[in-house]
């Protein structure tokens, strides 16, 4: 199909669905036109209109333009209209509603070896999907949310073993579970809780390593203030099942906790410390709101509906966004300066593993 006939059937799929919305104007009384640009494609009113360029407008463009796409692109649903300037100087047809989009759809990832995929992998470059990649050199924090069985543990575990090449790592598992298996496989310590130890007690022990890793910070940032280019080795802080950590805990502890997290989510993107949080549910009890402002890599997989994102996604209505269905799968945003501003459909990795899969 070529931009022409592309641009035509777009035409076509817009008149016939945006009939009620637009009082009767199409492309044919020369009401608006498309084109198509670089990477998405432009909607062009032709003012003035008798209806109303809105977000309303932009986000029904979205529904039927990504439907009728798909899947051969996916639009990059935009949180509210995306007003482009034109170079023209005729009045009537200046700006555009812009529709950015990336070329198919999102493909899921499928690994024979987990463990020898790990060990050719460039370090610190995490392979999501096929053409995405996450660059922990450009990122600091991660949070992965989904229900239970949703498959938060599974792609945890193949974040490990994707880090384990460039990254130390400190992990948290309050539910005793999968990345204790998997430490204890790969010779990393894991704090998880004890029998005879009281869940404050847990924290507590929780908040001396997250101390110490402040230290490191600080120790770093004393560095970086001699020598601003110099490269440190990653730490990664990983605790599974956060909203564990904050019920039924020592409000002191609990406070203490919350103010570790926060500062190191604020000062550890020059120190090259992360966090990788994964949690059923975030929302401000389980996290400090700084630490959520800090998080650049956003994960939610199983049920995708407003309720379930408003906390990672609080600004998108994740409606006409099409969610491949399976096991992990969900929605994803990287924050940064590389990737433009997008929500993507997610499918986590698939992957097998010589010795027998952890779960
Ligand atoms: N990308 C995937 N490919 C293949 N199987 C997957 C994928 N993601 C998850 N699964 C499977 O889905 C099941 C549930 O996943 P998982 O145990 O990770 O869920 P969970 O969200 O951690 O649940 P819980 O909170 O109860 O521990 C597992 O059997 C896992 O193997």
């Amino acid at each position: 199909m070529n931009t022409q006939e592309l641009t035509q059937y777009l035409l076509q799929s817009l008149n016939m669905s945006l009939g009620g919305m637009m009082q009767g104007e199409t492309s044919y009384t020369n009401s608006f036109d498309v084109k198509i640009v670089k990477m998405g494609f432009l909607f062009i009113p032709r003012l003035p209109t008798s209806y109303i360029i809105d977000n309303d407008l932009y986000q029904k463009i979205f529904l039927i333009a990504n439907a009728a796409l798909y899947p051969r692109f996916t639009l990059l649903k935009q949180s509210s209209a995306y007003f482009v300037p034109l170079k023209t100087d005729d009045i009537h047809v200046q700006r555009a509603l812009y529709f950015p989009w990336k070329i198919g759809i999102s493909e899921r990832l499928v690994i024979p070896d987990l463990n020898e995929f790990a060990s050719v992998n460039e370090p610190l470059k995490i392979p999501i999907m096929k053409g995405l990649t996450i660059d922990m050199n450009k990122v600091t924090s991660i949070a992965i949310a989904g229900q239970s069985g949703s498959g938060k543990s599974y792609t945890l575990t193949y974040f490990l073993a994707m880090l384990l090449s460039g990254s130390d790592l400190l992990i948290v598992d309050p539910k005793f579970d999968s990345p204790s298996r998997w430490g204890a496989q790969k010779g990393i310590p894991v704090i998880h809780p004890q029998q005879n130890r009281s869940k404050s007690d847990f924290v507590s022990e929780i908040n001396e390593n997250l101390s110490s890793a402040l230290k490191t910070i600080q120790d770093r940032q004393q560095i970086l203030f001699n020598e601003p280019m110099h490269q440190f080795r990653h730490l990664t802080i990983v605790i599974d099942e956060l909203m564990a950590l904050s019920e039924g805990v020592n409000k002191a502890i609990k406070d203490s906790f919350f103010s570790l997290l926060s500062q190191i989510a604020l000062m550890g993107r020059a120190t090259k410390v992360h966090l990788l949080l994964v949690s059923q549910r975030f929302d401000h009890l389980t996290m400090p709101v700084s630490v959520r402002e800090q998080l650049n890599v956003l994960i939610q997989v199983g049920n995708i509906n407003r309720k379930s994102i408003q906390f990672l996604f609080p600004d998108l209505d994740p409606e006409g966004i099409v969610i491949p269905t399976g096991k992990g799968t969900g929605l994803l945003q990287i924050i940064d300066n590389e990737h433009p501003y997008q929500v993507l459909p997610l499918l986590t990795p698939t992957y097998y593993l010589k010795e027998g899969n952890l779960k």
